[in-house]
């Protein structure tokens, strides 16, 4: 396997999570998971996006950077693959689409004073899927808080994803996950596998599930 570090991204109800466990395990890698459930500021988020987006998003910030920070330190020490489930750069994509432009420019300040102190992924495997599906995911998980989620804002998000994917020269691998199914047919996880063997230049790389 010719990557250390490996992220995993895509909109809401990608797939990203499933896909980092079935990789982990197949690696025997360390998994960095996205602990989105512990942020009290999401559920009232939704609810109420204005009042509640700068909290949320700055929660979402500080937890990210405990789990990564110490990434530096571990990485030398054993020859470990590491898988996770987010970018770092996630935080600002979503503030971005969520925060009014003084408070997006106080958030991007902050961030890029972290952001520096952060081992960057060796290849990013970026899931798209079309809103369509990531609804039927999202209904399908039925977690309450994102049930009312409008068709625009996971547009917004998948537009916002696509932008930052083809301005920065991040070695990426955009997979069709349209009907992708990860977990229950072997050919889409032996497609990742095969794919993370070879070496790719900076950049868009598109691959198809067979
Ligand atoms: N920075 C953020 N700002 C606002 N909401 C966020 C942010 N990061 C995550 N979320 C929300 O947290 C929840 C979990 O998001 P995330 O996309 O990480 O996982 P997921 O949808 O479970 O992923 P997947 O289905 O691809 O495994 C979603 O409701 C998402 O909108």
């Amino acid at each position: 396997m010719k990557y250390n570090f490996i992220t995993i991204e895509g909109n809401i109800g990608a797939g990203k999570t499933t896909l980092a466990n079935l990789l982990a395990k197949h690696f025997d890698a360390r998994l960095i998971l996205e602990e989105f459930a512990d942020n009290p500021f999401l559920p009232k988020f939704y609810e109420n996006p204005g009042q509640y987006a700068f909290p949320l998003e700055l929660f979402f910030m500080a937890e990210r950077f405990k789990q990564l920070k110490d990434l530096i330190q571990q990485k030398d020490m054993f020859q470990q693959v590491t898988i996770s489930d987010y970018l770092f750069t996630k935080c600002l994509l979503f503030a971005k689409v969520n925060l009014p432009g003084d408070e997006y420019r106080l958030y991007q300040r902050l961030f890029e004073i972290i952001h520096q102190q952060l081992v960057q992924p060796d290849i990013l495997i970026y899931l798209h899927a079309p809103v369509n599906k990531l609804q039927e995911n999202i209904k399908k998980r039925a977690r309450p808080y994102e049930q009312k989620i409008p068709d625009n804002y996971l547009q917004n998000i998948q537009d916002t994803y696509t932008r930052y994917i083809k301005q920065h020269p991040v070695k990426t691998l955009v997979v069709d996950a349209s009907n992708a199914d990860f977990l229950y047919n072997p050919l889409h996880m032996q497609t990742i596998i095969d794919a993370l063997d070879k070496d790719y230049e900076d950049g868009q790389h598109y691959l198809q599930l067979p």
